[in-house]
């Protein structure tokens, strides 16, 4: 008799710091993640970006011990879905896959196919709302994997697409607020402040992302399972770069509550279900910091899922629903999670159009973008390319 198996698909973060350079250049070498008109500037880019951040952001990774805590608490996770899965009667290996570091997805899939006793595969993502940028473009590498290796064709599996809605999830989130409100003098005077990582505005307008709808939905079903009477307010947290991100922006309505005398904040982090850079120097020291100057003293972060039993067991219960769920495969919920909107620019029409303003404005960028890199390294884009010598 065959074996389950399922592969948590998880974002990856450097594990010194030694390895922050090549982790972002992976993660701009994504077109989920920066999105070009043409693939082959995709890889130069990345190198620049990635070789422009990785300061900053070793900086960053210094203040929480030197590297992320994100495969451990991956692993953590793993092991204890294991075990309870073992106690709902099912006896399942599980993978671990991630998207910008080790252990790479293609390194989870190799052992998956090595591991010939695996009979049926669930897919999970450890991110409870769907983004392009996420579990999209994890599905999106597995699609291509799958497509090419006969010997993973061969294995049965099932997707996961998103799970905010699942019960057990939404009381562990109630129950980690609620701990933290009670430990305020006055629980229901606190604001609770949910903060999700943001995503540019146009993969949402433009490129169909559900995400920002299953953000809002998410939020809105935590505070009818918490069921208490605070004021709450939702914003996203960590933009990256210069294009306009979903608003309101964290640093910005962590003001504007200062400013309107709220004392009390309790923020919650919702797209991530581990302790992670965004909870542990963003949140904790970057915005702790804001929210003092913009006078709110009492500043508290309710701490990620991590281990929790009742997350692990929803997890469980998720994996044991699909099992006993029809299929679902990896093209069929790119599609269904995508409100698949043609891009103005792939649909080419003459004269003075949309698609004409996108090329006019793209072709703009890449010049600015050429002058700028000539203007700091004093190198032109084509010697990066290594067009020219
Ligand atoms: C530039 C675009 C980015 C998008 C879009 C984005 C979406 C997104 N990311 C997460 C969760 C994580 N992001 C992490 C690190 C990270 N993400 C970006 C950029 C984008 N993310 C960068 C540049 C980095 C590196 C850190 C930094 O330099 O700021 C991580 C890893 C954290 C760790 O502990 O190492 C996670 C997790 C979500 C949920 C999301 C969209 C919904
Ligand atoms: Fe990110």
């Amino acid at each position: 008799m065959g074996r389950v198996g399922v592969l948590l698909l998880n974002l990856g973060g450097p594990d010194k710091l030694d390895d922050v350079g090549p982790f972002l250049y992976n993660l701009f070498s994504d077109p989920e993640i920066i999105r070009l008109p043409f693939r082959w500037l995709q890889k130069p880019l990345a190198w620049f970006i990635a070789s422009r951040r990785t300061k900053t952001s070793q900086e960053n990774y210094k203040q929480i011990g030197g590297g992320s805590p994100l495969r451990q608490i991956t692993e953590a996770q793993g092991e204890a879905l294991k075990q309870e899965l073992q106690t709902l009667g099912e006896d399942a290996e599980i993978y671990v896959g991630m998207r910008y570091w080790h252990p790479y997805t293609e390194e989870a899939v190799a052992s998956l196919t090595h591991d010939t006793e695996i009979e049926k595969l669930v897919i999970l993502p450890l991110y409870p709302q769907f983004s392009i940028s996420t579990s999209g473009s994890s599905f999106r590498l597995l699609e291509q994997m799958w497509k090419t290796d006969p010997k993973l064709q061969q294995i049965e599996y099932t997707v996961i697409a998103s799970w905010y809605k699942q019960p057990g999830y939404l009381k562990a989130m109630a129950d980690l607020i609620a701990q933290e409100l009670d430990q305020l003098p006055n629980p229901s005077e606190a604001h609770i402040f949910f903060s999700a990582h943001g995503v540019p505005k146009s993969y949402v307008e433009e490129a169909g992302d559900p995400y920002q709808q299953e953000i809002e939905e998410c939020t809105e079903l935590i505070m009818r399972t918490l069921n208490r009477p605070n004021a709450y307010t939702l914003a996203y947290q960590s933009r990256v770069g210069p294009v306009e991100w979903l608003q309101p922006y964290t640093e910005d309505a962590i003001q504007e509550l200062g400013a309107k005398g709220i004392q009390n904040l309790v923020v919650v982090p919702i797209s991530f279900v581990s302790e992670h850079i965004e909870t542990l120097q963003e949140i904790d020291i970057e915005y702790r910091e804001l929210a003092e100057e913009a006078g709110i003293h009492n500043f508290r972060r309710v701490p990620a899922l991590n281990t929790h039993p009742t997350f692990i067991r929803a997890l469980a219960d998720l994996v044991v629903n699909a099992l006993k769920s029809p299929n679902l495969d990896l093209s069929q919920v790119t599609q269904m999670k995508k409100r698949i909107k043609m891009y103005p620019q792939e649909q080419w029409q003459w004269g003075i159009t949309t698609s004409a303003e996108v090329w006019n404005g793209r072709i703009a960028m890449l010049g600015f973008i050429a002058l700028v890199v000539e203007m700091i390294t004093g190198r032109g884009l084509l010697h990066f390319i290594g067009i020219l010598q």
